[in-house]
């Protein structure tokens, strides 16, 4: 494997002379028998190919750029092109033999990775009894790594995961069998599960970019720009309140610029203990200090968009993402509030996306690093409103006061996009469940680890030195 520009990876040969068949025996012998000794790389996969997610090439990536590096790291792959949405989902769920594979990969954008997601998290929950209906539940982690090939419109798990969205750098991640463990976060309505999410939850803005982007899907990865333009010239904001548990303080800040990305060398993701965390509360003692830990910020006021990204979403549109320093695996999500401001300014937010200017760097703009967060949207509190303006109707008041102040504070509700798909519900309970699932990935590398060679990674087995070949000329 060769690094090149960007964080792609290509195949890059290495040829060997021999001065005879013997000595050529030799080394193919004990080349095939160190590759042996690699037991992390997978042996067995199974493929669920989208033929239908971004510009329709998932199938011609995974047989023309895909399949044939796998053959010739003797791979075995069963491949299953979906015929439905949710097909790989429910064949995950329920009928695919797991025990008979290394890993699940799937060729497709977010939405198709979800599917997986949903597939293997649930399955694993229902085989060891786990009730995922329960906001409270300790998850069992998945054993199985997934692999994504980018074939989608927007691609940010890929991305952010890899660097890149490029379907033989992928490929080549999950041949070596890089493993990136990454946190998943529930989301729940009054205690029944909804979803989970492991890129963007987007209330306002994105929520209503995408809920608008599904009526032009024939569009492909175009439709998310003409929504964006038509969501951002509309203008509606949201009233409702935000109420989250913040991260342990040991766990960085939203807007510091570690970018470390949770690889293995990232002190925040690879925390065990909570030292920093007891330090802080080391003067309390018992229930107070239990209740001091868990205590719950609030915060009421209209939004444009509330934004949870559970990792950097840097995808080609933003490359840096909607929280740049966000973790992979440090078991929280970024949560964004952007409240009501001018549209001159929030296109400075939007536009801040695209270059280095820091989008937090705003009045109008917050950010916390949380474990949990609940929203209600101003319309559940409507149920009381109503009684009370029964109540002054009922001492000769009139309630049209309150509806209409109600009604003039924001034009209609607004949904949630759960990494591209639409919730039903808009009060909704957040949960970061820490390194639920591993990818074929290693997360983003800086530039000295892009130095090295890939096979110094992989430890001393495959360190295959420039003088190794020599000795063999
Ligand atoms: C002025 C330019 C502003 C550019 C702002 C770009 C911010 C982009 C942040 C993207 C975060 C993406 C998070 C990923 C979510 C995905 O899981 C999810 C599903 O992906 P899939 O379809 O591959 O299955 N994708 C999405 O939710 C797509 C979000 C895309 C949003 C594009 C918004 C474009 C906004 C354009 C505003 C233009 C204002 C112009 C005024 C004249
Ligand atoms: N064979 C199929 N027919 C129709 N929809 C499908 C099929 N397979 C998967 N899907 C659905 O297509 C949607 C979009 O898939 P995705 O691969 O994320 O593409 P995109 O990035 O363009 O949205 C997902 O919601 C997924 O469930
Ligand atoms: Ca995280």
């Amino acid at each position: 494997v060769r690094r090149t520009s960007g964080h792609q990876w290509t195949c890059s040969d290495v040829t060997f002379h021999c001065t005879s068949q013997r000595l050529c025996e030799q080394w193919i012998h004990v080349i095939n028998e160190q590759l042996s000794f690699h037991t992390n790389r997978p042996r067995s996969l199974l493929v669920y190919i989208n033929p239908y997610g971004g510009k329709r090439q998932g199938r011609r990536v995974y047989e023309q750029k895909v399949a044939p590096l796998f053959h010739r790291a003797h791979i075995s792959a069963d491949v299953i092109v979906t015929e439905r949405a949710n097909h790989a989902r429910d064949h995950l769920k329920t009928e695919a033999e797991l025990d008979k594979y290394d890993g699940v990969v799937c060729v497709g954008g977010d939405g198709m990775f979800s599917e997986i997601l949903h597939g293997l998290v649930t399955r694993t929950q229902a085989d060891s009894g786990v009730d995922q209906d329960q906001p409270d539940a300790e998850l069992v982690p998945c054993s199985l790594h997934i692999g994504i090939i980018p074939a989608g419109s927007t691609d940010c798990i890929c991305f952010a995961t890899v660097g890149t969205n490029d379907p033989v750098t992928s490929a080549l991640h999950i041949i070596v069998g890089d493993s990136q463990p990454m946190d998943v976060c529930s989301v729940h309505h009054n205690n029944s599960f909804l979803r989970y999410s492991v890129s963007l939850l987007g209330y306002g803005f994105y929520g209503d970019v995408l809920s608008d982007s599904e009526r032009n899907r024939w569009q492909g990865p175009a439709r998310y720009d003409l929504s964006g333009v038509k969501t951002f010239l509309s203008h509606n904001y949201y009233e409702g309140t935000v109420s989250f548990l913040p991260a342990e303080s040991n766990k960085g800040d939203p807007r510091d610029e570690l970018k470390l990305n949770g690889k293995p060398v990232c002190l925040v993701c690879s925390q065990q203990g909570s030292t920093l965390h007891a330090q802080k509360y080391k003067n309390l003692q018992g229930q107070e200090r239990r209740e001091k830990a868990n205590e719950l910020l609030v915060i009421h006021g209209k939004f444009l968009a509330i934004n949870a990204a559970n990792m950097s979403c840097a995808c080609p549109r933003s490359p840096k993402g909607l929280s740049p320093s966000a973790h992979l695996a440090d078991g929280n999500t970024d949560l964004i509030l952007v409240r009501k401001c001018s549209r001159l300014d929030f296109f400075r937010h939007l536009l801040r996306h695209t270059n280095k200017d820091d989008q937090f760097d705003h009045s109008f703009v917050e950010v916390h690093r949380v474990r949990r967060f609940r929203f209600q949207p101003r319309h559940h509190e409507l149920a009381s409103l109503e009684d009370l303006s029964e109540g002054l109707k009922k001492s000769g008041f009139s309630p049209i006061c309150v509806t209409q102040t109600t009604c003039n504070y924001s034009t209609t509700h607004s949904s949630w996009t759960c990494d591209g798909e639409i919730l039903p519900h808009a009060d909704i309970q957040v949960s970061v469940h820490r390194q639920l699932i591993r990818l074929f990935a290693r997360g983003i590398e800086e530039e000295q680890q892009q130095q090295r060679s890939v096979f110094e990674d992989l430890g001393p087995h495959l360190a295959l030195e420039p003088s190794l070949h020599w000795t063999v000329d």
